[in-house]
């Protein structure tokens, strides 16, 4: 791979934002000196990704957005990632790290509205409400207490007590539901929940199971035949995680076979690229299934959250160099440089190339201000503060150093 000089005036700079990010992402480029901001309402694919991205320093997308090693490989002058979202498995995040692109993403803006969205479907299910509202809205009527069921005194069961299971336990407890979990790791439980010690035990026991894990090797199709018959006969599923932990098949067969009562599913294996292009898939032909087009985090306020959050770790990354929180780089924090040049150098993480980089500037009669560095397994992440009438100079000794995969001066 070749070296990547990247020191571009702030006016140049280019920022690509897909999938309809809220303007409130422009709104705080702009705010930063960043006019240069082209937008996009859906997620792209093939040559019209790759040739909207071709010039890109800043690229923002969602969970839609595939960015493959092949697509960051066409895009020569990406700097950094940012995923207006939680999810990131839609980024090869190291193909990513070892062109030296830092991702950033949205942690915690849109669990609020994850977890409200499961609330108030844990209800609609135990009450049979989407049958109903099919009947009715075919000129039916289905007055009747057969399978409408309270909430309270019954058992939710929830698969990754993290930041949206953890709030979702909190909310239902409110309700009068107990609460148990199963997570990889051991949590601290929230109120009366109890952490299981496995999967199964948490099927057997539920009478609602909502998934909140992440798409990883491990959670693909976590959830199969084996594991909907082990849940109870009349219970619920609900997916809003990712469309990969389920196995769709065998959901519909177990409601096909009356085995599940009812389901809520969120994200698919497959999804449209945006609003104009099909749904398909086999849970439709169901009346107990309600089917919602993966807006667990679509609300008004996450968006605009999210919108500014990502936007700032953009710009921050971008004039000060801090890479705190990035999901896939060595994290550096770091102070202003009013007064000073700063130059960011990142490099494959091989013996000697600090000590090169301090023998050139040693030899260049360069005088080193400050320096920060961290490293993974793969990348080192070097910043360091110059005088700014050497900073040119600088740059040319720090890009020359065998091992760099960028370099870049900040304005
Ligand atoms: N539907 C939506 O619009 C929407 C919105 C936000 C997030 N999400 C999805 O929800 C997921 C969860 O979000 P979060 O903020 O709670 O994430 P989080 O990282 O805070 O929590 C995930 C939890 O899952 C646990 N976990 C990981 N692998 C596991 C496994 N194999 N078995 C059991 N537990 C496992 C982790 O230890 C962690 O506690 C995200 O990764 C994202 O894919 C979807
Ligand atoms: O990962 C996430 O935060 C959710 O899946 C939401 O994704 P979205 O921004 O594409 O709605």
């Amino acid at each position: 791979m070749t070296t990547a000089r990247l020191s571009v005036p702030k006016e140049k700079i280019k920022f690509v934002l897909l999938e309809g990010i809220h303007d409130s992402a422009v709104q705080t480029l702009k705010d930063h000196g960043y006019t240069q901001v082209v937008t996009a309402p859906k997620a792209l694919v093939g040559p019209e990704l790759v040739e909207l991205i071709a010039d890109a320093h800043f690229l923002g997308i969602r969970s839609r957005t595939q960015l493959t090693a092949d697509v960051l490989e066409k895009a020569g002058k990406l700097t950094a990632i940012g995923a207006f979202c939680i999810g990131t498995n839609q980024i090869d995040l190291q193909a990513a790290l070892r062109r030296g692109v830092p991702v950033f993403n949205a942690p915690f803006s849109n669990t609020r509205s994850v977890a409200e969205l499961v609330l108030a479907e844990i209800i609609m299910l135990m009450r049979g409400i989407p049958h109903k509202n099919a009947v009715l809205h075919r000129n039916g009527w289905v007055k009747s207490a057969a399978g409408s069921y309270e909430v309270r005194g019954k058992t939710l069961g929830i698969v990754g007590y993290g930041h949206i299971g953890t709030q979702i336990g909190v909310l239902a407890e409110h309700l009068g539901m107990q609460v148990v979990f199963v997570d990889i790791e051991a949590k601290l439980p929230l109120g009366n929940a109890r952490q299981l010690p496995s999967l199964d035990a948490l099927l057997q026991a539920a009478d609602v199971v909502t998934l909140h894990v992440p798409e990883t090797p491990e959670t693909k199709d976590m959830i199969g035949a084996a594991q909907l018959a082990r849940m109870k006969p009349g219970s619920h599923l609900i997916n809003a995680s990712r469309g990969t932990v389920v196995d769709i098949e065998a959901l519909a067969d177990a409601l096909q076979r009356g085995h599940l009562a009812g389901a809520a599913i969120d994200v698919f294996p497959v999804e449209p690229q945006g609003n104009d292009a099909r749904f398909e898939s086999p849970l439709v032909a169901f009346e107990n299934v309600l089917l919602t087009p993966h807006i667990g985090g679509s609300t008004a306020e996450a968006q605009e959250n999210i919108g500014r959050e990502v936007a700032a770790k953009l710009v921050r990354y971008s004039d000060n160099g801090s890479t705190v929180t990035a999901v896939n780089f060595p994290e550096v924090s770091l102070p202003g440089h009013a007064g000073r040049s700063r130059l960011l150098h990142i490099h494959r993480n091989i013996p000697g190339v600090m000590a090169q980089v301090n023998e050139r500037f040693s030899k260049a009669g360069i005088n080193i201000a400050a320096q920060y560095l961290r490293t993974n397994d793969e990348v080192g992440y070097v910043v360091i503060d110059v005088d700014s009438d050497s900073s040119r100079v600088a740059l040319d000794e720090l890009c020359g150093v065998p091992g760099t995969i960028r370099c870049r001066v900040l304005y």
